[in-house]
C-alpha cells in the first residue's frame, strides 16, 4: 500500500479497535485503490477515502423479548448506514450469535462497493442482531422480529434505508418484520424491505438471486478460459439460501455439486446433491445434514471437518466469513481446484487468497460474485415503486445480464490497471470509482 493509504488504514484501526473483520475488509479495498488515487489527486484533496471508511450513521439498540417459558431475553440490534452517495442505504440483516458492531461494519463496508458494481441506485448499509434463531420456536422468532422492528422502524424507509435478509434472516423473518413495520407506522410501504413474499410485493427470483448470480459469474469467469461449468465437479459450502440456489443453478448448467456443509460438518454425495431432499431437510424440517445421509445410503455425512477437503474443479464458498484459511486453500489446490467464486461475504482470508493466486487458481471476490442478490433487491424496489410485478423469466434474464455486466466491469478495470484477470483489483477499483466520483459531485457532506 502507498504511504497515504497506509496512514488512512492505521487511522481506521486506531478509530475502530477490536473489529478485525472490519479492518480486513477495509485493508483489502485500500490495497487495490492506490493507482486510482495516483490518477485522481482530487479524491485525496477531498479526503474521499477517509470519508468512505467512516459510516454515515450507526445505530445500536436493545431488543427485549419474551421466550416461550415467559423468561425475558435481551439482545443487541444494529444498523450501520454506511454510505448513501448512490442511493438509499441497502443491505441485509444478519441474526447470528457472532454478530457485533465489527461484523456489521465489515458487511456494510463491502456493501458500498458491491452495490456500486451493480450499476443500480443503491447505497451501502447492513444490520442485524446477536440473536440465534436456531432452536427457537416460530412464536419466539416472531416476537424477536417484532421487538427488533419496534426500534428499527424509525431509521428505515423506501427512500432512506431498505434492509433485506442475510444469515438467519429469510422469508419468514422478513414477513414478521414487514408485518410489524406496517402495524407501527400504519403505512403499507412495500419498498421498505426486500426479499418479501410474492403475495405482498416480493420480486420473482430474489430468493434465488444470490446463488444463481454467483454461478452466472462463475460461468462468465470460466468462459474467459474457453470453458464452462458443464461436466465440472463443484463443492459448495453452507446449505442455506445462497448455497441451495447455487447448487440448483450448477445442476441446471450441467455441473455436479458433490458436497455442501453446515456448521456441524459436510455432506458428500458423489452422484450429486439431491436438492429436493436437501431443501426439505433444511427449509421445512430445519434439520441437520446427517438426516440426508440417513435417507440416501450412498451419501456420507462427515462431522467436524472442512468441506474443502473434498476434491473439486470449482469451489463456491456460500456459508460465512473467513471459512477458507491457508489450510483450506492448500487443500483446494491439492484437490485440483481451478476457480474459487465467493457466494458468501469475505469467506476467504487474505492469506488464502494469496495462496490460491500463487497456484494459478482463478478467484472472484464476493462483492462482485454475490452481488446478484442485492441487484434483484434493487429490482424489487423498482417494481414496488411502480406497483409492478415482473415474470420469473424476465427477472432471471435481468439477473443474468447484471452479472455479465459486473463481470465485464471487473475484467475491463483490471486490464485498464495492468492487472489482467485480477478480479479483486477490478471489483474494488470499479466500485470505488463510482462512489468516489459521486461523493465529489455531492460536495462535503
Ligand atoms: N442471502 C443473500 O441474499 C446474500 C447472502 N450473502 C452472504 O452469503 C452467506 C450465506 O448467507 P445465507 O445463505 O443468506 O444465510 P443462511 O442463514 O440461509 O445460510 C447460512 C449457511 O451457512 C452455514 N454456516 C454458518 N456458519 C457456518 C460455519 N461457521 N461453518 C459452516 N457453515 C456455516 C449455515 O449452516 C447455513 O447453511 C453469508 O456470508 C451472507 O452474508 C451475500 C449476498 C446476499
Ligand atoms: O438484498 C439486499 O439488500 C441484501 C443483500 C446483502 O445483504 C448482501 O449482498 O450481502
Amino acid at each position: 500500500m502507498s504511504e497515504t493509504v497506509e496512514t488512512v488504514f492505521a487511522n481506521v484501526v486506531q478509530r475502530n479497535p477490536g473489529e478485525p473483520e472490519f479492518h480486513q475488509a477495509v485493508r483489502e479495498v485500500l490495497e487495490s485503490i492506490g493507482p486510482v488515487l495516483d490518477r485522481h489527486p482530487e479524491y485525496a484533496r477531498a479526503q474521499v477515502v477517509e470519508r468512505i471508511c467512516e459510516p454515515e450513521r450507526q445505530v445500536i439498540f436493545r431488543v427485549p423479548w419474551e421466550d416461550d417459558r415467559g423468561r425475558v431475553r435481551v439482545n443487541r440490534g444494529f444498523r450501520v448506514e454506511f454510505n448513501s452517495a448512490l442511493g438509499p442505504y441497502k443491505g441485509g440483516l444478519r441474526f447470528h450469535p457472532s454478530v457485533y458492531l465489527g461484523i456489521v461494519k465489515f458487511l456494510g463496508f463491502e456493501q458500498i462497493f458491491k452495490n456500486a458494481l451493480t450499476g443500480l441506485p443503491i447505497g451501502g448499509g447492513k444490520g442485524g442482531a446477536d440473536f440465534d434463531p436456531r432452536g427457537r420456536s416460530e412464536r419466539e422468532v416472531m416476537r424477536f422480529c417484532q421487538s427488533f422492528m419496534t426500534e428499527l422502524y424509525r431509521h428505515i424507509g423506501a427512500q432512506t434505508d431498505v434492509p433485506a435478509g442475510d444469515i438467519g434472516v429469510g422469508a419468514r423473518e422478513i414477513g414478521y418484520l414487514f408485518g410489524q413495520y406496517k402495524r407501527i407506522t400504519n403505512r403499507y410501504e412495500s419498498g421498505v424491505l426486500t426479499g418479501k413474499g410474492l403475495s405482498y410485493g416480493g420480486a420473482q427470483v430474489r430468493r434465488e438471486a444470490t446463488g444463481y448470480g454467483a454461478v452466472f459469474f462463475a460461468e462468465e469467469m470460466l468462459a474467459r478460459g474457453g470453458d464452462g461449468l458443464a461436466g465440472r465437479r463443484v463443492v459448495v459450502s453452507g446449505s442455506g439460501n445462497v448455497a441451495v440456489y447455487a447448487i440448483e443453478k450448477v445442476h441446471q448448467l450441467g455441473g455436479t455439486v458433490v458436497a455442501c456443509s453446515d456448521s456441524t460438518g459436510y455432506l458428500l454425495d458423489e452422484k450429486g446433491i439431491d436438492l429436493t431432499l436437501l431443501r426439505e431437510i433444511k427449509e421445512e424440517r430445519r434439520g441437520r445434514l446427517d438426516e440426508y445421509a440417513r435417507e440416501v445410503p450412498h451419501a456420507v455425512a462427515v462431522s467436524g471437518r472442512t468441506v474443502w477437503e473434498v476434491p473439486c474443479d470449482v469451489a463456491l464458498p456460500c456459508a460465512t466469513q473467513n471459512e477458507i484459511g491457508g489450510a483450506e486453500a492448500a487443500a483446494l489446490v491439492a484437490g485440483g481446484c481451478v476457480a474459487v467464486v465467493e457466494g458468501a461475504n469475505m469467506p476467504t482470508t487474505p492469506e488464502a487468497v494469496r495462496l490460491l493466486r500463487a497456484a494459478g487458481v482463478r478467484f472472484a471476490p464476493g462483492k462482485a460474485a454475490n452481488a446478484g442478490g442485492v441487484a434483484v433487491s434493487a429490482l424489487e424496489m423498482q417494481q414496488n415503486a411502480s406497483r409492478d410485478a415482473w415474470s420469473f423469466a424476465r427477472s432471471e434474464q435481468r439477473l443474468r445480464e447484471t452479472m455479465r455486466d459486473i463481470h465485464a466491469r471487473c475484467w475491463d478495470t483490471a486490464e485498464e490497471y495492468g492487472r489482467p484477470g485480477d478480479y479483486v483489483l477490478g471489483a474494488n477499483v470499479a466500485g470505488f470509482r463510482r462512489v468516489a466520483e459521486t461523493m465529489l459531485a455531492h460536495g462535503l457532506v
